[in-house]
């Protein structure tokens, strides 16, 4: 589904200030995968998810989906395969539309039609149905401006128009670290719903140990832009953050330097 294939990116190469930030990442996902991705500062997990959303080109290597190579693809022509949410809720929605225009934005992504704000009746009821699979009852307020909405809301919304269009790969980029636990507690489980009912392949950068074991089938962590361990849904589901981060050091020859770790 997801190839990345001997990956490297370096920003500033030959100054003193070059930082690597990928050094020949290889992975693959399989359709439905769900892999947390956890790693210390500056590992490349970021770097990862711009490279494969297009924000940033690689310096070497290649990035397929379905076996379409998509390197050099920009972002925009590779929005009708991939969804992402990021970190700030400010992020995903457009806040002086309303929660029916944004959900119009993302429905018509990727479709060649124009950008025409005409919402079909039937396409009304079709969000409003999308909306209350929330459960937090913004099908009665599609009316109202986005940027009127708390943190939780607008992650939910953002979720919710990531994935409209089932996109072949959801990028979650600590889309939860802004909230405080009851709502990032509630977007984590409208994240594994969504992510279950449509079996979508997805890739979330988490920097909360107990969720990265918790969640998803797959966990696979990064130090010093590579992919150092890749643990299967078996073994995670036995893991505990104390072995996690003792594999770590093992490893990496370090411990997990994190300023925004959280244990469980
Ligand atoms: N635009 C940029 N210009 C220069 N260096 C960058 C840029 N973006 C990232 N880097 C560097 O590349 C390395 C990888 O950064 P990246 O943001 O991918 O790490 P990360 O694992 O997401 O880190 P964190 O968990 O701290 O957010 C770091 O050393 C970072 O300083």
């Amino acid at each position: 589904m997801l190839h990345i294939d001997h990956v490297s990116k370096l920003f500033n190469p030959g100054t003193v200030d070059e930082k690597i930030a990928l050094m020949d990442a290889n992975l693959t996902l399989n359709q439905g995968d769900f892999v947390t991705v956890i790693g210390s500062n500056g590992a490349g997990k970021s770097t990862l998810m711009n490279v494969i959303s297009g924000v940033l080109r690689p310096d070497a290597g290649e990035v397929r989906i379905k076996d379409k190579t998509i390197s050099g693809l920009p972002e925009y022509k590779r929005s009708q395969w991939i969804g992402r949410v990021f970190q700030d809720p400010m992020a995903g929605t457009a806040p002086q539309m309303t929660i029916e225009e944004n959900l119009a934005m993302a429905y018509r992504r990727g479709k060649s039609r124009g950008l025409s704000f005409g919402i079909s009746k039937g396409t009304k009821h079709l969000f409003r149905e999308q909306l209350e699979k929330l459960g937090i009852g913004l099908e009665n307020r599609t009316r109202a401006k986005v940027g009127l909405l708390s943190g939780g809301e607008r992650q939910a919304l953002s979720l919710l128009m990531a994935t409209f269009t089932r996109p072949e790969i959801l990028l979650l980029d600590e889309h939860t670290a802004a909230l405080d636990p009851s709502r990032a507690e509630l977007i984590t489980s409208i994240t594994e719903t969504l992510v279950r009912e449509m079996n979508l392949t997805t890739l979330m950068v988490t920097h909360n140990m107990e969720q990265a074991i918790r969640l998803g089938n797959r966990l696979i962590m990064m130090d010093k832009g590579r992919i150092i361990l890749d643990v299967n849904a078996e073994r995670k589901a036995s893991l505990t953050v104390t072995e996690l981060l003792r594999e770590f050091e093992q490893i990496s020859g370090t411990t997990l330097a994190d300023d925004r770790v959280v244990l469980g």
